[in-house]
């Protein structure tokens, strides 16, 4: 195991199924709609997440990506930027957000609020983690993954300082690695 983690809290294989779970629940949840919905993905942390979930969904979906960023190291320093924003119109469209993880919930509550003020038709979020103890502001995902303990986690698309988004698996980051 690398040295900087203190244990590893998801597997691929429960990662995988849970992913799989998702995509059929999603697919059942759309497919009377009248059109499918277009994901939009959060840079850079839901790619991983975004690569698993779409092989589950049997319908004809189109993705995109925007690139918010609120954090620095392990800190959430409140105040959303946008560094990259969708190519496509959202109007009159249903939105399926997918996001890595729920901490804070600023990211979700901000971006959310620009989606549908550009005139987004529904507003759908799921995402793989939810951390609740941390929440700052009153949003919830309407599908998670995971729900888990406050500890900074890292792999599967989290990061920290921009590195370990390549564990095929979320760890537990030692504190001794950040402090
Ligand atoms: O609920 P919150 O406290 O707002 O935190 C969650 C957000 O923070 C992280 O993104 P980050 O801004 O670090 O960008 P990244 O996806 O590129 O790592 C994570 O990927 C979520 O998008
Ligand atoms: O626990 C976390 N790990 C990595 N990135 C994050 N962004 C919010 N929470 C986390
Ligand atoms: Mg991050």
């Amino acid at each position: 195991m690398h040295p900087c983690l203190e244990k590893i809290l998801l597997n691929e294989d429960e990662i995988v199924a849970r992913c799989k779970e998702l995509g059929q629940q999603l697919t059942e949840e759309y497919k009377h709609n009248e059109q499918p919905p277009l994901l939009v993905a959060l840079l850079k942390g839901s790619v991983p997440f975004l690569a698993e979930l779409i092989k589950h969904i049997d319908l004809d979906i189109q993705f995109d990506f925007m690139d918010v960023s609120s954090y620095e190291g392990t800190e959430s320093i409140g105040d959303i930027k946008i560094i990259k924003d969708l190519d496509c119109s959202v109007k009159n469209l249903d939105i399926l957000l997918v996001e890595d993880i729920v901490d804070t919930g600023r990211t979700l509550k901000t971006v959310k609020t620009m989606l549908k003020n550009k005139g987004a038709k529904t507003v759908r979020v799921v995402t793989l983690l939810d951390k609740p103890d941390r929440r700052v502001v009153d949003i919830e995902a309407d599908y998670t993954g995971f729900e888990i303990p406050n500890e900074f986690v890292v792999g599967f698309g989290l990061d920290f300082n921009q590195k370990y988004r390549n564990f095929p698996f979320v760890g537990v980051l030692k504190e001794e690695c950040y402090k």
